[in-house]
Order: C-alpha cells, then structure tokens, then sequence
C-alpha cells in the first residue's frame, strides 16, 4: 500500500501479460523517440515521416504531437512555464505507457525546458528514450512561418511566445540531431527520417531480441 502525490492507499496491479509478451507479438522492442525543437522547425513532419517509415516496415508506431494533443487531453493547458511544463509531464507518461505496450511512440513538442525533458527521460528504462533535437535555427523557422505566428509574435500579438519572448533550451547530450541552417544544404523529410530508422535498427528496436 502507498502514497504517490495526491492518492493515498492505492496498489499496483501486476497483469500476467506484460512488456516483453507484448514485444514478442509485436517484433519490436517498445521505446520513445522525443522530438524537440522550435516551432517551425520540423517536427511534425520529421515524426510523421518516420511514422510512415516504420509502417512499411511492418512496425507499429504512434505519433503524440504536441499541438494535436493541444486539442484534447491538454486543451485546459496554456503556454506560461507552469503549464509547458505540465503539458510534457502528461505526455511523458502519456508516451510511457505507449512503449510499455509495446510501441515505437514517436512525440513531437516542442518541450522547451530541458528538466521537464529530463523528467520523461526518467520515466523510461535506460536507452529507451531517444532525444532528437531539431537544430533549426530561428532564422530558417521564421522564414518558413508556416502558421504565421513568428509574424504575430513579432507584432506582439501573441505573447510569450518560444524563441521570440519565451526560451528554448537546447539538449546538451541527446541522442539524434538533425541540422538545418540557413545557408546550407537542408535534408529531405524522408533522409531525416532515414537518420531516426536506422538508430533504431542500429539498437535493436526493430527486432524482438
Ligand atoms: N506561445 C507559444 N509558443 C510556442 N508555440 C505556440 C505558442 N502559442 C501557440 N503555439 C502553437 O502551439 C504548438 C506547440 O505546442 P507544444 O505542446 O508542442 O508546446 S510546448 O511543448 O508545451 O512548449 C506550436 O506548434 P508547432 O509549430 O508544431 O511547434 C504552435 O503552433
Ligand atoms: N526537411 C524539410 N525541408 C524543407 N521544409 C521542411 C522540412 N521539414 C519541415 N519543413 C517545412 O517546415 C514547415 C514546418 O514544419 P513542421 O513539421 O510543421 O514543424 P513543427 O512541427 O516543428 O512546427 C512546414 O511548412 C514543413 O513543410
């Protein structure tokens, strides 16, 4: 019997089919890959690209993408630190309780604050959780303004608003990066994919055992 936070007298229920049952009937180890950067840095596509990758490979991924997610389960969030912050503990253990079933899950915020990353990487077995940080710069990402909300924030429109008037903490010891500068040559959606696929064949993600 425990406590955890706010739940008192709770148990654990241990079920007689778990990860490793799960892994055999799936062909694949389960894990997080966490896909940090700007808005505008490529994110969503990168994660979609990979998804569509292992698909075709025969493997079963999951996309949590952050302003998706912004629709549902964390609609009652807004973007002060406190709510960034409870935003990727949600879907940390959100993406948790995918690679315990056995899932290639794939997350994609922007998660500014390297604790709160640090936290979901806690929450998972060693090497389990892979960081891909987007190395965009803010120059290619305001050029591209896809959403046109650089230019709001420009404009003070939008406040608070990350890289303009908010912070972004890039990870100092992640496991994938993926450049784009201005000025140099930038990878096709499907290379940077590539890139993520085959550190995950690299490490055994791909295979049962
Ligand atoms: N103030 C502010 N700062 C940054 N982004 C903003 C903001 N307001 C709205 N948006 C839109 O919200 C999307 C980011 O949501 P995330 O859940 O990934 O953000 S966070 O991880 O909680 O910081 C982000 O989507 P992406 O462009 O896909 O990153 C924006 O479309
Ligand atoms: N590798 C790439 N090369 C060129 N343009 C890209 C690439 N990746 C993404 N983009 C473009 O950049 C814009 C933002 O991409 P998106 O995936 O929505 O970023 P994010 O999810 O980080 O906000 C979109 O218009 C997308 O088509």
């Amino acid at each position: 019997m425990s406590t955890v936070g706010n739940s008192t007298n709770i148990f654990w229920h241990e079920c007689a089919v778990g990860k490793i049952e799960r892994q055999k009937l799936l062909h694949q180890k389960g894990c997080v890959v966490w896909i940090t950067g700007l808005s505008g840095a490529g994110k969503s596509t990168l994660a979609c690209s990979v998804g569509r990758e292992l698909h075709s490979r025969g493997k079963l991924a999951y996309v949590l993408d952050g302003d998706n997610l912004r629709h549902g389960l964390n609609k009652d969030l807004g973007f002060k630190a406190e709510d960034r912050a409870e935003n990727i503990r949600r879907v940390g253990e959100v993406a948790k309780l995918f690679a315990d079933a056995g899932l290639i899950c794939i997350a994609s915020l922007i998660s500014p604050y390297r604790r709160d990353r640090d936290a979901c990487r806690s929450l998972l077995p060693d090497n389990n959780f892979i960081e891909v940080f987007m190395n965009t710069s803010l120059e290619v990402c305001e050029e591209r303004d896809a959403k046109g909300l650089y230019k709001l924030a420009r404009a003070g429109k939008i406040k608070g608003f990350t890289g303009i008037d908010d912070p972004y903490e890039p990870p100092l010891n992640c496991e994938i990066v993926i450049h784009q500068q201005k000025g140099e040559h930038c990878p096709t959606p499907s290379a940077m994919a590539g890139q993520v696929v085959s550190y995950l064949e690299d490490k055994g993600f791909l295979h049962e055992n």
